[in-house]
């Protein structure tokens, strides 16, 4: 069974890697378009960006399995909260989706996002640190490294993962 990945970022690979343990896979890792914004600011936005970017990979990279993990931020109440989705797509059923962990932002990354910037320069700003986006992300930043944005996204795909066993199972 061939997964095609639709991202280069090393946190998010590896939350797909470790997922499909116990399967008999070959990788591929295609930077494939979200087709939404850089920084999705809904979770409609983000979902679209996921579904895009899983439909894209299991086209593109000729797989039986695309996957696509997109992040952005969701207002709530005078809060914005990141937020997290992932999309896993095969040929002839509508793509699965599964959301992930969220916690708000502290106020003033907040409003620097709501002024157009992406979280990503944002957050190695802030934390004088390069590439946190591969690394442990905005959420093991702010959860003192709790959950580190590899975890958040295994959790993600252990969900996606799930409903297409769940799916087989029931045709089966
Ligand atoms: O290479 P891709 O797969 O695009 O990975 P990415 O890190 O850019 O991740 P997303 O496009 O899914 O995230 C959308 C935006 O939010 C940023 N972002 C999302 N989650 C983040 C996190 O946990 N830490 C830092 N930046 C994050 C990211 O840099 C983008 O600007
Ligand atoms: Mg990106």
């Amino acid at each position: 069974m061939k997964v095609v990945i639709g991202t280069k970022n090393p946190a998010k690979i590896k939350a797909v890697q470790s997922a499909f343990a116990g399967y008999e896979v070959q990788f591929e890792m295609l930077d494939t378009d979200s087709g939404v914004k850089a920084q999705p600011f809904s979770d409609e936005e983000t979902i679209r960006g996921a579904i895009n970017r899983a439909s894209a990979a299991l086209k593109e990279g000729k797989g039986d399995i695309g996957i696509g993990l997109e992040g952005g931020v969701q207002e709530h109440g005078d809060q914005l909260f990141l937020c997290n989705w992932g999309a896993l797509a095969v040929h002839g059923q509508s793509p699965f989706i599964a959301g992930g962990a969220r916690i708000p932002l502290p106020k003033e990354v907040a409003a620097r996002l709501r002024n157009g910037e992406e979280l990503g320069p944002v957050m190695d700003e802030y934390t004088k640190k390069e590439n946190i986006r591969k690394q442990e992300g905005a959420i093991g930043i702010f959860s003192s490294g709790r959950v580190n944005r590899s975890e958040m996204f295994s959790h993600v795909m252990m969900l996606l993962l799930g409903q297409y066993e769940f799916s087989k199972k029931k045709k089966g």
